[in-house]
């Protein structure tokens, strides 16, 4: 048996105390089957610009041992008896031996998530050491012919992922073998981890131990068009290399750690090490510091936004060279990097990476210098690939592509590229005809969402939110195109009582993630977003998305909807549709091959719309007069200020223009005063038309078999609990039964239907 490591796991975000081992072990098991527990932490920390960890577990009582077999050495896991735990220090040291391995872990830098080496004193170098294997035939039948890497095997099982899903399947055995590829595929559907795996599959398999303090070269560049977006990918892959890993159980540690040595007598030198593979995101709105520190010691992959990484670049000569040997170039949801404003940036990046371009530059500049040669040698080693992945990529752009024999060059003083197309042609893929593999649905609907509008007025869209938001409560993202009008909204909302969140490229960073992650948190929070929310997050369980304003393009129109409807899970989507709007509506439907008729009407019981609009009118009383109060606070002390900074003084009467004690206390009674009606008016349950809630056993619609099955809506008495796309079935039933019978019978059908509405409430 090989020596034991003894651990105590601590991290500054949640203490955890290892308990005292002993080796009366009782149970050897895989890393997988061990005991981990959640470690509560502050949510706010899963969400700082360190990228966030987002879970954190812990294991006590397991002793982790390295037993050399033919296969060469494996680790093995022992979880002890909680009684023996409890013993002390003395049993510690005796039983094990070996007590200069106890280390410690600590949050290092939370910006960049690893996974370390064992903090063994003689741990193995890394061609050496065996991950435990895993039984992917038997576990993973569908993902074992890709024969990915163990480590990677065994993280994709522990998400319970337990087949590629078609993108997935189609495109990573040939990023395996060294192809280029594009890949386009409906909106949720594993995109991520169909170019994430190849490249980690690589990065483990040629994993080489670095000696501590080395920078490590970058491998990997991702780019991606919004922050979010960024550190989203970068959370994904990190769980693939973390989260539930047996490396990571070799290590005893957690993402966004590393190893400290806390041995007595000899340094547990290889407890520094630096990480087999690592990955970070770097985004603007993050601190500069800690960019810093995550460059210098650098990553294997990385993954940015452009704008942030060419201010970057500019100054960083050492990143720049890397990012001209790069072996992975990736560009996420490519067509939406163009419409960010960082075209520029992004087209100065990709000039970095072709080969081509360098050697115009280094042989002007260095020809037969030693870094010409070098990177020579370095392309013909290691030829760069490139992955172009997005749910929407034009048909016209495949087929250039696929016509494409060589890449159009950069030259030195070119013009940067002007659209989308241009920029992918002029991608320098090695691959002559790169993979194009397109499996996106016809118009760009995922076959499980339901999409859905309302036709209203423009100056209604406020009350027939409101009405939607309450009548189907569920995590819903509503889509502005305007800062101004999310603005507007989400005080409204609020004051309304609705768990409301703004996101938009005006808020602090830090406050855009506090309130993503918030969203997160609550399955009936609102966020109130403009398309920075669009692409790629993945957010679980997003039940409605809303476009309040309508989508600028179809295209916008697809990656807003795919914020729901999943991972093959169901979701909703509602278009408020103003008269002014319908033409627009029509075109953007039309680009997508699809007609207005389509997309059926929500079902809206109009009775209670009404009830909106008076509570709304009272909270845009309130939300006007605190408004007005504030503005003119803000502008008296302004006045002062300036005055001050001017060295003037102010003369009576402008000193007295400022509101009085006495009218301010007037305005903030007349404000509480309003706040008050508003709250017994919201106290007052919304009632359909017909339902009595005095006679719950009697009238045209009793309601308490509703009430007694616990089907009735909490805040509109009369109506079932229930959701919309059921509604949207039976309304369609409905609809069809009064569609097939003869004109007269349909005219009756319909009368009687307009009654049981009325009486009934829709859903019931
Ligand atoms: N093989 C799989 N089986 C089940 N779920 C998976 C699998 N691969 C990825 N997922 C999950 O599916 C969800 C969507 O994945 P991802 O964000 O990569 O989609 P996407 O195609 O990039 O979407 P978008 O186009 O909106 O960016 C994620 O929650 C991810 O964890």
């Amino acid at each position: 048996m090989g020596r034991a490591l003894k651990r105590k796991a601590t991290s500054s975000a949640a203490s955890t105390s290892s308990k005292k081992l002993k080796t009366k072990e009782t149970r050897v098991l895989t890393a997988n089957n061990l005991p981990w527990k959640t470690v509560s932490r502050s949510k706010e920390a899963a969400v700082d610009l360190d990228e966030g960890i987002l879970d954190l577990e812990e294991v006590d009582n397991v002793e982790v041992v390295y037993e050399d077999t033919e296969a060469g050495r494996v680790i093995r896991f022992k979880v002890l008896d909680s009684g023996d735990a409890t013993d002390g220090e003395k049993s510690r040291s005796e039983d094990v031996g070996v007590s200069d391995g106890e280390a410690e872990v600590e949050v290092e830098d939370a910006g960049l998530s690893s996974t370390p080496l064992p903090a063994t004193v003689d741990v193995s170098p890394p061609e050496t050491l065996h991950v435990q294997a895993f039984d992917s035939r038997t576990l993973l039948p569908e993902w074992h012919p890709l024969s990915l890497h163990s480590q990677l095997l065994s993280a994709v099982h522990g998400q319970a992922f337990m087949k590629p899903t078609p993108i997935q399947a189609q495109t990573i055995p040939s990023a395996l073998t060294g192809r280029d590829i594009v890949g386009v595929a409906e909106t949720g559907s594993g995109k991520t981890l169909a170019y994430g795996l190849p490249i980690l599959h690589d990065l483990l398999t040629n994993a080489v131990a670095l000696p501590p303090k080395t920078r490590r070269p970058l491998r990997a560049l991702i780019l991606a068009p919004t922050r979010e977006l960024a550190l989203q990918v970068s959370t994904h892959l990190n769980k693939c290399l973390n989260q539930y890993s047996n490396v990571k159980e070799e290590a005893d540690a957690e993402p966004s750690v590393s190893l400290k040595g806390k041995g007595k007598g000899k340094s547990t030198g290889a407890g520094n090490g630096p990480p087999l593979v690592s990955v970070a995101a770097i985004v603007g709105g993050m601190s500069t510091q800690k960019q810093k520190r995550i460059l210098e010691r650098g990553v294997d992959v990385l993954v940015a936004t452009p704008g942030r990484l060419w201010d970057i670049l500019e100054e960083d000569d050492h990143l720049a060279k890397d990012i001209k040997s790069l072996r992975y170039l990736v560009l996420d949801e490519a067509d939406r990097m163009i419409e960010t404003g960082h075209f520029a940036e992004l087209d100065n990046i990709l000039r970095l990476t072709q080969r081509s371009f360098q050697k115009d530059t280094t042989d002007a500049d260095f020809a037969g210098t030693s870094e010409s040669t070098a990177l020579e040698a370095e392309e013909e080693a290691h030829p760069m690939q490139t992955f172009v992945f997005s749910a929407t990529l034009s048909k016209d752009l495949q087929r250039n592509l696929k016509k494409r024999h060589k890449p159009r060059l950069f030259k030195r003083d070119a013009a940067p590229a002007s659209t989308l197309d241009d920029l992918i042609l002029r991608l320098d893929f090695r691959d002559p005809e790169p993979q194009v593999v397109d499996i996106s649905p016809e118009g760009g609907v995922v076959s499980t969402l339901k999409e859905s509008k309302i036709e209203c007025l423009m100056t209604d869209k406020d009350a027939y939110l409101y009405y939607f938001l309450t009548r189907y409560p569920g995590r819903t993202l509503v889509f502005l195109s305007s800062i101004d009008g999310i603005r507007r909204l989400v005080p409204l909302l609020e004051l309304l009582g609705l768990p409301v969140y703004p996101l938009h490229s005006q808020l602090e960073q830090r406050q855009r993630l506090k309130n993503l992650d918030r969203f997160k948190s609550d399955p009936k929070a609102v966020l109130l977003a403009t398309d920075i929310a669009a692409r790629g997050l993945d957010i679980p369980a997003v039940a409605h998305v809303v476009h309040y304003q309508i989508p600028r393009s179809a295209d916008a129109y697809v990656h807003r909807n795919g914020r729901t409807a999943r991972a093959q899970r169901s979701g909703f989507s509602m278009l408020m549709c103003a008269p002014d709007e319908r033409r627009l509506i029509r075109a953007l439907l039309a680009s997508l091959g699809r007609q207005e008729s389509d997309i059926p009407e929500v079902p809206i019981e109009h009775h209670f719309i009404d009830k909106m609009k008076q509570r709304l009118a009272l909270a845009k009383q309130i939300d006007n007069a605190q408004h007005q109060a504030s503005k003119k606070k803000h502008d008296q002390n302004w006045i002062r200020a300036a005055a001050e900074a001017m060295d003037i003084e102010l003369d009576s009467d402008m000193e007295a223009s400022g509101p009085t004690n006495r009218q301010v206390k007037a305005r903030q009674a007349k404000v509480a005063a309003l706040k008050a009606e508003l709250n017994a008016m919201l106290r007052q349950p919304l009632v359909a038309r017909g339902v009595s809630t005095r006679y719950i056993t009697s009238g045209s619609r009793p309601i308490v078999d509703d009430i007694l099955a616990g089907e009735d809506h909490q805040g509109m008495v009369g109506v079932k609990l229930s959701d919309p796309a059921t509604d949207l079935a039976l309304a369609g039933k409905r609809a069809k039964k009064v569609n097939t019978g003869s004109k007269a019978q349909g005219r009756i059908a319909a009368e009687k239907e307009e009654d049981e509405e009325e009486w009934s409430g829709f859903g019931s």
